[in-house]
C-alpha cells in the first residue's frame, strides 16, 4: 500500500516583515523514511518543521502535506496524535511575555500520567527507555531530566509522522543511542516516517535512510543514503 509522507511543494515563506526564508521550496520525503534534516544555523530547519507540523498556515491546503492532508488545515492529524513534533524547550506561550519556561511542582508521574488515551505498555516500555523516576520533581530535575520527561510525553501517542528538533542534544549518550533504536524500531515495524533535525551525527551514519540539506531556505540536497551503506563519505555527514 502506496501511503504518502511529506510532501512540500513550491512553498514560499517569510517572517512578518522580514525578506522571504522559504521561496518555491520543494520536498518530498517517504512514507517509512528517517530522514536527517541538516544545515548551519540559520539555514531554516526549525521553521521547516514547524510549518511542517502544521505550526504556521503557508499558502493554500495543496502547498504542504503530511499523511495526504494539509499539515495546517487538516487539524485532525495533530489532535489525532499522527502527526507529532517535538523541540524547543518545555514552555508555554503566554501572550505578550512570549514563550515562558513550564514551572511549578509536578511530578513527573504527574506529567505523564496526565496524557489520556494511551496505551499502558507504550507508556511503561518509553518510562524504562528513558529512564525516567516517576518521583521527579519537575522543577528540581536537571535539564536533561526535564528533557526526558519531555520525550516521554511527546512519544507516547503511536504518531506515524514525528519531527524532531534537535531534542536529544541534553540526553547521555547511552539514552540517546537506545532513543535512536527506539525510532528506528518504529520505522521498521509501523511504517512511521521521521525527520530529525540535528548537528549531531554521532551514530547517524547507518540509522538515516535519507539526508535533506537545506541551506539559506534553499534545499541543496535530498538523497537516499541507502546506497552509500557503508560509504566513510557518511561518517563525514
Ligand atoms: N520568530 C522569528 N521571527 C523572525 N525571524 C525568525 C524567527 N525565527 C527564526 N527566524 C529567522 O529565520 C531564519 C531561519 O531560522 P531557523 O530557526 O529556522 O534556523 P535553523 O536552521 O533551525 O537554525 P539552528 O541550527 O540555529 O537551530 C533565521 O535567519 C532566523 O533569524
Amino acid at each position: 500500500m502506496a501511503t504518502s509522507g511529506i510532501e512540500v511543494t513550491a512553498m514560499n515563506f517569510a517572517y512578518d516583515g522580514q525578506p522571504q526564508l522559504f521561496s518555491r521550496f520543494t520536498l518530498n520525503i517517504a512514507h517509512g523514511s528517517r530522514c536527517l534534516l541538516i544545515g548551519a544555523n540559520g539555514s531554516g530547519k526549525t521553521t521547516l518543521l514547524k510549518i511542517l507540523a502544521g505550526k504556521h498556515m503557508v499558502g493554500g491546503r495543496d502547498v504542504v502535506r503530511v499523511l495526504g492532508c494539509s499539515a495546517f488545515h487538516d487539524t485532525q492529524l495533530v489532535c489525532g496524535g499522527e502527526l507529532a513534533y517535538l523541540g524547543g524547550s518545555w514552555s508555554k506561550t503566554i501572550g505578550s511575555a512570549g514563550d515562558v519556561p513550564l514551572q511549578g511542582d509536578f511530578s513527573a508521574e504527574h506529567m505523564i500520567f496526565g496524557v489520556e488515551g494511551v496505551d499502558p505498555l507504550r507508556r511503561e516500555k518509553l518510562i524504562e527507555l528513558l529512564d525516567i523516576d516517576l518521583q521527579w520533581r519537575m522543577h528540581k530535575v536537571s535539564d536533561g531530566q526535564r528533557r526526558r520527561v519531555q520525550i516521554c510525553m511527546g512519544l507516547l501517542q503511536p504518531y506515524k509522522v514525528l519531527l524532531l528538533d534537535e531534542i536529544t542534544v541534553d540526553l547521555d549518550v547511552v539514552t540517546r543511542m537506545d532513543l535512536l533504536d527506539f525510532f528506528k524500531e518504529e520505522c521498521d515495524q509501523r511504517g512511521a516516517t521521521i525527520v530529525y533535525a540535528t548537528h549531531i551525527f554521532d551514530g547517524l551514519e547507518t540509522w538515516a535512510t535519507h539526508v535533506a540539506y537545506i541551506q539559506d531556505g534553499e534545499l541543496r540536497r535530498c538523497e537516499s543514503l541507502a546506497m552509500d551503506k557503508g560509504n566513510k563519505e557518511n561518517a563525514r555527514l
